[in-house]
């Protein structure tokens, strides 16, 4: 499927139109079936956008938020992908959505992807938006370049739900959504900033290797178009 480039001014413009196109689609699927769900990333690219999402005046209450992948640490931890969810995007109006987290303090990432994937089955079939990001090193999700369970994870045949990964450039081992998990929602986008971030997507269109630049997953074979959404 094909991907379409936008580019905005700055990350500030960035943030204010991601948030005014995603809270459209969350209103309109509230409209045509009662609720919406959405799979945010994290790092360190989303906080405007977050911010400016939670301003919205949707029917929140009606909005059920998760991860696309998370770090196997609990909330507290500054690392924790639910933590920066908590601090900027459950706030203002969006602090009535429902927030599904993928990590569980159970003894295993194993145990906890396998209740998450239990958790998030009723919500992603498919997502109404996913956000994905994209690292330097050509990551999406948490499908990692050397990932110990990548192959798996970007199969077009793999289960919907949340599977385990671990890989040097990952730090904690992870739990992320499958590729089919992801590859299909209403609205997918692909939300990255700066020149360097650029350079690495016009590195990733330019090859086919998904095991060296997993995002080539997405931008290859996704079966929703990409919206790649980026700002210097
Ligand atoms: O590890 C992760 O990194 C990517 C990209 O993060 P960024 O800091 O370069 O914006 C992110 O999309 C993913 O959700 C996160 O777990």
């Amino acid at each position: 499927m094909a991907s379409t480039l936008h580019s905005f001014a700055n990350t500030a413009e960035l943030a204010e139109l991601l948030a005014d196109d995603v809270s459209a689609r969350l209103a309109q699927a509230i409209v045509e079936r009662g609720v919406a769900s959405i799979a945010v990333s994290g790092g360190s690219t989303p906080k405007r956008f977050f911010e400016a999402l939670s301003t919205r005046d949707i029917a929140w209450d009606k909005v059920t938020i998760t991860l696309v992948d998370e770090r196997f640490v609990p909330a507290d931890n500054p690392r924790s992908n639910h933590q920066l969810v908590e601090t900027h995007l459950l706030r203002n109006k969006a602090a009535s959505a429902i927030f599904v987290p993928l990590y569980h303090d159970v003894a295993s990432a194993l145990q906890a992807a396998a209740i998450a994937t239990e958790k998030t089955e009723d919500i992603g079939n498919p997502f109404d938006v996913a956000i994905l990001g994209m690292g330097g090193d050509g990551h999406t999700a948490s499908f990692f370049p050397g990932g110990n369970h990548l192959a798996r994870a970007i199969d077009p045949d793999a289960p919907r739900g949340v599977m385990t990964m671990m890989a040097e450039g990952a730090g904690e081992e992870r739990l992320t959504f499958t590729f089919p998990s992801l590859a299909d929602a209403r609205f997918l986008v692909l939300h990255i900033e700066g020149e360097a971030k650029k350079a690495v997507l016009e590195q990733a269109l330019a090859g086919t290797d998904e095991m060296e630049m997993p995002v080539r997953a997405v931008l290859n074979r996704a079966t929703s178009p990409v919206e790649i959404y980026w700002a210097p």
